[in-house]
């Protein structure tokens, strides 16, 4: 099994020393975008189009700021405008968003490092451009943040690179004007011709939120004897490889993967697309790569060593990464990438 090593020391990357405001979170003037205000990751849709200066919504302490994003507090506030109540979750994830601010609210010293410089883009698939459901087959990406992704791409050269085979992941995403690294990018190709993205077989459901979604799970009879033999089967595997030196084992959520022995991962695709890019060894080239899973930090890792650019790492819960930033989930990264035009030259 692959296991990656923790080494979130300090950032590296050599702009201005965060203030203590930055690093809690709270930067003071930050750009909202029209219609919306961002609060430690949560949107409040408001009125009005120009943009926002979030000092009047937001907080000026850590645990005011903390008490303010909480879902408990929220539907208090709600109810009865009245007692806060944090749980331990909220707790964990704002102290790990002191380790790891949110995007968003260090949009303006992310845009601040970017002056004069030119952005390269890479994103993640799963878990980041779409949300992660049961059924790999219907981890569809929504319209908007097609849409949001096609506006990047207009500013910035963008790359999608996913453990999924490059095919696959076009045809999510089915956008020309992308580069697609596939297969953890050992399949790595430009533009190519948009596939179909119907699928037979899909039923109409709902999801978590009660949002309707298509659903394919023709094996969800399956899942109690997965969920039951999940181990033995991954030491299954693990034992059989040891007799294929030339292969070995990686995982992500419930999914083992088996690959050749080769120096090559998400890390050497981004290296690889710079170069090809021809944005190598440019000091005024600033990449930033977002993903979700333990596959992206081999490219966290490549952009933090050599101090070369911003890892941005989607999770909703509190989890080591080589990243310097966070987002919460999907919908920061597809509001995110309306913003990217304020970045770089
Ligand atoms: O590198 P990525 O683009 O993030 O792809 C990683 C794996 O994503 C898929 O699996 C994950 O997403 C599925 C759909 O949301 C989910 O059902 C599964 O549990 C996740 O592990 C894909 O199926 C894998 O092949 C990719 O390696």
């Amino acid at each position: 099994m692959m296991e990656l090593e923790s080494n979130h020391n300090s950032p590296v990357l050599t702009d201005p020393e965060p203030t203590s405001k930055s690093r809690l979170g709270i930067h003071s003037s930050l750009y909202s975008p029209p219609n919306v205000v961002f609060s430690l990751g949560l949107f409040l849709k408001i009125q009005g189009k120009k943009p926002l200066a979030v000092d009047d919504v937001r907080s000026n302490s850590w645990l005011d700021a903390m008490k303010s994003s909480s879902p408990t507090h929220r539907k208090k506030a709600k109810d009865f405008a009245s007692e806060l109540v944090l749980t331990d979750t909220d707790v964990a994830y704002h102290n790990w968003m002191l380790k790891y601010p949110s995007a968003l609210v260090s949009f303006e010293r992310i845009t601040n490092y970017a002056q004069g410089k030119r952005i390269a883009l890479f994103l993640d698939y799963d878990g980041t451009l779409s949300p992660i459901v049961d059924n790999p087959d219907c981890a569809f990406m929504s319209n908007a943040m097609r849409a949001a992704v096609r506006n990047v791409a207009k500013y910035f050269p963008t790359a999608i690179i996913s453990g999924r085979s490059r095919d696959k992941v076009y045809e999510f995403v089915g956008l020309t004007e992308l580069y697609y690294a596939g297969s953890h990018g050992m399949d790595i190709m430009g533009p190519v011709r948009p596939l179909s993205t119907d699928h037979v077989n899909c039923i109409r459901s709902t999801d978590k939120q009660g949002k309707e979604v298509n659903l394919f799970q023709p094996a969800s009879e399956f899942l109690p004897m997965i969920n039951e033999y999940w181990t033995a089967i991954a030491q299954c595997v693990q034992k059989t490889l040891k007799d294929y030196p030339r292969l070995r084992l990686t995982h992500g959520r419930k999914v083992l993967e088996v690959r050749p022995v080769l120096d090559w991962n998400k890390g050497k695709a981004v290296e690889f697309l710079l170069e090809s890019l021809g944005l190598t060894n440019c000091d005024d080239v600033l990449p930033i790569y977002v993903g979700d899973d333990r596959t992206d930090e081999d490219a966290f890792k490549v952009l933090r060593e050599g101090n070369r650019g911003y890892g941005i790492f989607v999770s909703s819960a509190p989890k080591e990464s080589h990243a310097l930033y966070s987002l919460r989930d999907p919908s920061e990264v597809q509001f995110c990438s309306w913003e990217v035009k304020f970045l770089g030259s």
